[in-house]
């Protein structure tokens, strides 16, 4: 494929997506949706509905029981595991609610360190870029014992983007920050969709964070329920408190 064509193809595009694990809980029920380059999607949602699961899903960290997957046009049901880590080691960016950085590392090995393991050089004048939005220029040298919070999450930001990836999946990226980190911390997020066209999804269960979004996907018992575009918080937070209803 070339790269006009990979252009045009979706981040990510999953049709009719089902998942049910031992047992019989259907976490996933033909969910379909498509994310498309340059943009901010937000799957929100109660506890239980399916958020995880949609990302594993989709992420190739987990295989749906029924339906496709395709990450910028590539088909993942097909792969085997090593070119599915292959593909979310170069194609993919993650951000988690706990920030994973190593502790004896500084920050800017901590950011280039995938990088490195994958056999890849950094882009130096992207990591500039990416560590000047950030606010983290001058807090390369340091250890992440030493930075906030809100700090250490910019960082995971940051190495997450690092490879250009196709798209950033961000779960719960603000769970354990408090208000004006989290702020913080999905107005990077918001920049680098708007300023330097990444592709971010985010999954939350907060509609305040869901509303940064272009697009909020609501989930409800692991079907897509209702699809927002330029969401309010108060809209999701009423939608979410009764999903099914709208
Ligand atoms: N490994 C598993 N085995 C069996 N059931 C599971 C497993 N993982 C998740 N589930 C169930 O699947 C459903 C969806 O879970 P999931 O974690 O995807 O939802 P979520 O919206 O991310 O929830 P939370 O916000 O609490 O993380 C729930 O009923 C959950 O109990």
């Amino acid at each position: 494929m070339n790269a006009t064509a990979r252009d045009r193809d979706p981040a990510v595009a999953l049709t009719g997506v089902g998942r049910v694990y031992a047992g019989g809980v259907r976490a996933l029920d033909d969910v379909s949706l498509t994310v498309a380059p340059g943009t901010f999607v937000a799957v929100t949602g109660p506890p239980g509905s399916g958020k995880s699961t949609l990302m594993h899903c989709a992420a190739g960290l987990d295989t749906p029981t029924s339906g496709t997957v395709r990450i910028g046009g590539r088909e993942l049901c097909g792969l085997g595991e090593s070119e599915r880590s292959e593909l979310r080691r170069e194609r993919l960016g993650f951000v988690f609610r706990d920030h994973s950085l190593i502790g004896s590392l500084t920050v800017e090995e901590n950011i280039t360190l995938p990088l490195r393991l994958s056999g890849r050089g950094p882009d130096p004048g992207w990591l500039a870029t990416l560590v000047e939005r950030a606010g983290l220029a001058d807090r390369l040298a340091a250890r992440p014992a030493a930075l906030t919070g809100c700090e250490q999450q910019r960082v995971c930001v940051v190495r997450a983007l690092a490879g250009h990836p196709v798209v950033v999946f961000a779960d719960e990226p603000t769970g354990a920050l408090d208000p004006a980190g989290a702020d913080r911390v999905l107005g990077l997020l918001r920049d680098l969709v708007d300023d330097l066209g990444q592709t971010v999804v985010l999954l939350t269960a907060d509609p305040v964070a869901a509303a940064r979004a272009d697009r909020a996907l609501v989930l409800a018992g692991g079907r897509i329920v209702a699809s927002v575009e330029s969401p309010s918080a108060s809209g999701l937070a009423a939608r979410l408190a009764a999903p099914a209803d709208r």
